[in-house]
This record gives C-alpha cells, structure tokens and sequence, in this order.
C-alpha cells in the first residue's frame, strides 16, 4: 500500500485565500502521494464527517489547508494517532502553522509538506487538552479572549488588523475580574486582566504572548497580566507585538505541565476557538501530534 493522504480545505478560510490556492495545493500535494482524497467542507460538521470517513479508510497524514480553526478541526482527528498532520496556512492567524516554522505563502508551504512527505520527515509536538479537545497554539481568557471574540464577529478588516481594532473596541468596556491559578506547581490569586496558557508562543494573527512556549517541552508557558489600567495596557499593547510585554510589573509568567483556571466565568478561546467558559483544567500531552516538516 501506498501514500495515502487527505488534504483537508476551509475554502473561506483567509476570506477564500484557501479556495482560490486549493487546485493548485492539491495538484502539487498529489506529486508526493501514491493516493490524494480532497476533503473541501464548508461546515465543521461536513468537515469532521469526512475526516472521520477519510480516517477509516486509513490514512498516513492529513494535510490541512486553511486558518488556525481549520487547523483545529484536524487536529482533534490526527492527536494520539500516527496520522501525521501538514499545515498549509490560508487564514488571517496561521498561528500553529508560524510555530511550526511553515513558510507564511501557501504555495511555499505546500511544497515544504510534499517535500516532508517525499522524505517520511515527521517530527512529535506536545498539545494542550482540556476535557475530550485538543488545543495546539495558546488558550486564554480575560481580555484577549475578548477581543477574539470581537474578532471573530468582525467582517472587515481581514488580517492582522481585526486584532488591532477589536483590541481598542474591547479596551472601552473590559473589566478585571479575580482569577486563581493553580498548577501542578503554584498558586495565583489575583485581579486579572488576562490569562494565556502557551502550547506554542503565538495568538492573534502574531502576537508572541507566550515567546517562551516551546512545543516540545512537555510544559505550558503561561502569561498573566494583573490589574491594568485603560492606559497601562494601551502602553502594554504595542510591546505584545515584541514580547516586551513580559518586563511590564502587572505580568507574570508560569510554567506547568497542569493549569486550573477559576474564580470567574470569563469564556475561553484556544487556537482562536470557542471552548466555553472557566473553570477549565488543561493538560500538557507531551509528543501528543505528529506533525510533518
Ligand atoms: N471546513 C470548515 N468549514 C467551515 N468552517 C470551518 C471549517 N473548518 C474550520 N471552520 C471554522 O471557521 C472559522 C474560521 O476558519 P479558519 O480559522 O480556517 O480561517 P480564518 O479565520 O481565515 O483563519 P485564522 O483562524 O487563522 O484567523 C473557525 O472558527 C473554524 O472553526
């Protein structure tokens, strides 16, 4: 038997990036396949119900070619499995494709993962999970959870930028509220502005919130930020984009293999999705995802 591999397409992801790539990805993905199944879905349910099928006829790898959602959809199929994920980014995020090292144009990607198929290069990376999902990039909750709510509901302006301007909607009306956290190691108990819990460093389309996460340490890197004033954290803002922030006095950093978030009901996002609300526990899965490149 053979290569075998699915390539999985959002073709809205990155406002149709994906779709308009979607032949040419599938053309070159072909050259490194002995059997290439399309997988275009415009639902999530769609989505999973051919992966699931994709998955029972056995399958090598799933290449996915979107944003960090989409990446999240297959990563719950790949994670604790041999299946080896390739991320080919089209979306306005593409966080776990930039902590992956995958080249930012799609068409370079595609190359890079038919390049790592040819060569049987893959390689393990730790995930997040919190109950029965798996989370890959960064969970928060607090402020940034909220302006990637906002975000999301945003229509315009596609990338980078939504973050920018959901961040100066959200500042107008955000609260502090008090948080515990509580690891396998410490104890936090505070008035929180926001929580990040880092499997890889990234958020938000490129926002280092993490810088210290790495994806193969078994561990999170958490980043806390404590009371804030409207205008400390307008100054805080531009240093998110250097990883500056980490020097600010209201932000502490944490490392832990276990993380219990609680003491309000804030909602929490992870890989850019919607995960319900604290409490949460999230795990560190050490070598949880095979990943190719
Ligand atoms: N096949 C699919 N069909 C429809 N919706 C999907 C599919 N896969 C994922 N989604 C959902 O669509 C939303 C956006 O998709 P995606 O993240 O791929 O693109 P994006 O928003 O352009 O990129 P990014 O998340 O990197 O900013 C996500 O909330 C995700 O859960």
């Amino acid at each position: 038997m053979g290569l075998r591999v699915a390539l999985a397409v959002h073709p809205d992801s990155g406002k149709g990036a994906a779709a308009r790539v979607a032949g040419t990805v599938a053309a070159r993905l072909r050259g490194a396949t002995d059997r290439l199944d399309l997988l275009a879905a415009n639902t999530v349910e769609e989505s999973h119900a051919l992966m699931r099928e994709a998955h029972g006829a056995g399958l090598d790898a799933l290449v996915v070619l979107g944003g960090d959602g989409a990446a999240h959809q297959a990563v719950q199929f790949c994670a604790g499995t041999d299946i080896a994920l390739g991320v080919i980014p089209s979306g306005t995020g593409n966080d776990l494709a930039r902590a992956l090292g995958m080249p930012t144009n799609p068409l370079a990607a595609v190359d890079a993962v038919a390049a790592a198929l040819l060569a049987g290069r893959t390689r393990k990376m730790d995930l997040g999970r919190l109950g029965d999902t798996w989370f890959s990039t960064v969970l928060c909750a607090g402020f940034d959870a909220s302006v990637n709510a906002r975000a999301n509901r945003m229509r315009w302006p596609s990338g980078p930028r939504r973050y920018d301007l959901a961040v100066v909607a959200e500042l107008a009306s955000f609260r502090t509220r008090r948080l515990t956290v509580t690891t396998d190691t410490d104890r936090l108990d505070l008035e929180a502005t926001l929580v990040a819990v880092g499997n890889t460093g990234w958020y938000g389309g490129g926002i280092p919130i993490c810088p210290s996460a790495r994806a193969d340490d078994g561990l999170f890197d958490l980043t806390v930020v404590g009371r804030a004033s409207r205008g400390q954290l307008i100054r805080m803002l531009p240093t998110l984009r250097t990883g500056k922030h980490l020097n600010h006095p209201a932000v502490r950093t944490l490392r832990a293999r276990q993380v219990t978030l609680s003491g309000n009901d804030w909602p929490a996002y992870a890989d850019g999705e919607p995960l319900g609300t604290l409490p949460v526990t999230v795990t560190c899965v050490p070598e949880a995802l095979t990943v190719l490149g």
